[in-house]
C-alpha cells in the first residue's frame, strides 16, 4: 500500500494501466474435428472488464475460484491474447505492441505466481535463475555485473547473497516466493502482477511476504496488481479493490469503502463469510449462504451474472408476493433451467420407504427438495403452476417446464445492469444501486418501493 495515496488512488496522474472492455474467451474442444463440426464450446473467462491502475497503488482483485482472476493477469501480461478490448499502458495500446516497445512492456510488467517452485527451474541455481531475465533484456555489461545485481536483489528480498549458489528445492515456500520476487525485480519493473502470491503459504509466512511487498513498493515506487481469493489479505494490502464474479467486475471501490459500505449483493455475501477481525466492534453481520453452485462460464446467466444466486434478486413490477417468495420460485426456475432435478432418483428414494408411490407424491417431493420455501406460501394459481411444472419434469419435458415457470419468474436482473457510481470512485453493476442516492435512502428501499 502506498502511504502517499489516500487509500483510493486519488491522484491526478494518468493511470499507469487502463483496461477497457477486456474480454477473453477460450474455445474448448476435443480437437480440430469438433471445431469443424461446430461442437466447440466458448468459455467466457473474462467479459468487458474496465479498470484503471494508478501509479504507486496496490490494486486488489478478489473473487472465488474460477471467476477469471488469473485470466485477467495472464491477458494483461500477454500470456493470453485478448479476445476483445484494450490494454493501455502509459497511454500506449499494449495489445498492439511490437519490437522495442513490446520488449519494454515485458520488462516493465512482471508477474509472480501462487506456486513459486513451479516457476523456478529446479535444475538451475538461484544465480542462474536471477541472471536469465537480465541476459534477455541486455541488462548489465558482464556476467559479473549481473551476478552482483542478482545478489543485491536477494539482499533486498531478505535472503543472503551467497544463496545464488543454491537450488530452488533447498528453500522453504516463503523463501522460494522471495526468489521469485527477486527475479521479477531484476528488471526494475513498474508494475508487479502478483497472482495469489501468498495463498499457498502458512499464515505467519503470508504476513512476512505481504510486508516485504509493501516495503518494496515504498522503496521502489512499484505499482502492484494483487490477486487473491482471501478478503482479509486484500483488505490488508490493497488501496482499491475490484470484486469479480464469473468473468465480470461486480463492484470496484476504495478498500475502506468496499469493506464498510459494500453495495453489490455478491460483495455483501463474500464479506459476510469473513470472520470479524475486530471483536470489540459490535457490528453483527448475518452470514449469507449463497444457494446453488457457481454457473458454468460456458453458459453464463444473462444480464447480471449473479442473478441466479442473488439473495436480493428483484421481482417484476407485477409480483404481489414477498421478495423471499420470488427468490425461492426463481431458485426453482434455475434448477429447472439447468435440468438439475432427477425425478427417477426421487421415485426410487420414495419407493424405498413406501410401495405405493403416486405421481402426486413425486411432484410434492420435487417441490419439497427444489423449492426453498413451502409451496403452500404461494397463491393457488402459482401453486398449480408449480405442480404442472413438476409434471413436465417427471415426463422429461424440460422445455415445457422451463417456459411455464419463466412466465411468472422473470426478473429485471436478467437484463444487463448499467454500472453506476453511488459515490465517487465507487462503481457497482447492480440494478438495486442508484447513482448518487439521496442521503438517507438505502438501496433496499428500492425493493419496498417496487412492491408497494
Ligand atoms: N487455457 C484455458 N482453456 C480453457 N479454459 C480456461 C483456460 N484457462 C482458464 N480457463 C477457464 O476460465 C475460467 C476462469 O479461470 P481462471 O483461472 O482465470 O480463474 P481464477 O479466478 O483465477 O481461479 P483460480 O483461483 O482457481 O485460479 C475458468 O472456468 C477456467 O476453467
Amino acid at each position: 500500500m502506498n502511504s502517499d495515496l489516500n487509500r483510493g488512488g486519488q491522484i491526478s496522474d494518468p493511470p499507469l494501466l487502463k483496461v477497457e472492455g477486456l474480454t477473453k474467451h477460450f474455445i474448448q474442444s476435443d480437437g480440430l474435428l469438433d471445431r469443424f463440426l461446430g461442437n466447440a464450446e466458448t468459455v467466457h473467462a473474462l467479459d468487458n472488464v474496465d479498470l484503471e491502475i494508478n501509479k504507486g497503488e496496490t490494486f486488489g482483485v478478489v473473487g472465488e475460484s474460477g471467476c477469471g482472476k488469473s485470466t485477467l493477469a495472464r491477458t494483461l501480461i500477454g500470456i493470453h491474447d485478448a479476445t476483445e478490448g484494450q490494454i493501455k499502458y502509459s497511454d500506449r495500446d499494449a495489445t498492439d505492441l511490437s519490437g522495442k516497445q513490446l520488449k519494454e512492456y515485458r520488462k516493465d510488467v512482471q508477474m509472480i505466481f501462487q506456486d513459486p517452485l513451479s516457476s523456478l527451474n529446479p535444475r538451475q541455481s538461484v544465480g542462474t535463475i536471477l541472471k536469465a531475465p537480465m541476459e534477455a533484456h541486455d541488462i548489465g555489461d558482464s556476467d559479473e555485473e549481473r551476478m552482483k545485481r542478482a545478489k543485491d536483489q536477494l539482499r533486498r528480498v531478505g535472503l543472503e547473497p551467497n544463496h545464488v549458489a543454491r537450488y530452488p528445492h533447498q528453500f522453504s515456500g516463503g523463501q522460494q516466493q522471495r526468489i521469485a520476487i527477486a527475479r521479477a525485480l531484476t528488471l526494475e519493473p513498474k508494475l508487479l502482477i502478483a497472482d495469489e502470491p501468498v495463498s499457498a503459504l502458512d499464515v505467519s509466512v503470508q504476513a512476512q511476504i505481504l510486508e516485504l511487498l509493501q516495503g518494496l513498493q515504498d522503496e521502489l515506487e512499484l505499482t502492484i496488481l494483487f490477486i487473491a481469493h482471501d478478503l482479509s489479505v486484500i483488505r490488508y494490502i490493497a488501496d482499491r479493490v475490484a470484486v469479480m464474479y464469473l468473468g465480470e467486475i461486480m463492484e470496484l471501490a476504495p478498500t475502506s469503502k468496499l469493506f464498510e459500505e459494500p453495495k453489490h449483493p455478491y460483495t455483501k455475501a463474500l464479506l459476510s463469510a469473513v470472520p470479524r477481525i475486530n471483536r470489540d466492534v459490535r457490528e453483527e453481520r448475518d452470514r449469507t449462504i449463497l444457494r446453488g453452485a457457481v454457473p458454468s462460464p460456458i453458459d453464463p446467466p444473462s444480464g447480471c451474472r449473479f442473478h441466479t444466486r442473488c439473495p436480493e434478486i428483484i421481482p417484476p413490477e407485477k409480483w404481489s408476493g414477498t421478495q423471499e417468495e420470488f427468490k425461492a420460485g426463481f431458485d426453482l426456475r434455475t434448477r429447472i433451467h439447468n435440468e438439475e432435478i432427477d425425478p427417477k432418483a426421487i421415485r426410487t428414494r420414495l419407493e424405498a420407504k413406501n410401495e405405493n408411490v403416486t405421481e402426486k407424491d413425486i411432484k410434492e417431493q420435487i417441490l419439497r427438495e427444489s423449492l426453498p420455501i413451502q409451496v403452500g406460501a404461494y397463491p393457488k394459481e402459482i401453486q398449480d403452476q408449480f405442480y404442472r411444472c413438476a409434471s413436465h419434469v417427471i415426463d422429461g419435458d424440460w422445455s415445457e417446464a422451463q417456459s411455464l415457470i419463466q412466465d411468472t419468474f422473470t426478473s429485471p436482473c436478467q437484463q444487463k445492469p448499467e454500472r453506476v457510481e453511488p459515490s465517487p470512485k465507487h462503481t457497482v453493476a447492480c440494478l438495486r444501486v442508484e447513482q448518487n442516492p439521496p442521503a438517507g435512502r438505502t438501496d433496499s428501499s428500492l425493493v419496498t418501493d417496487r412492491n408497494s
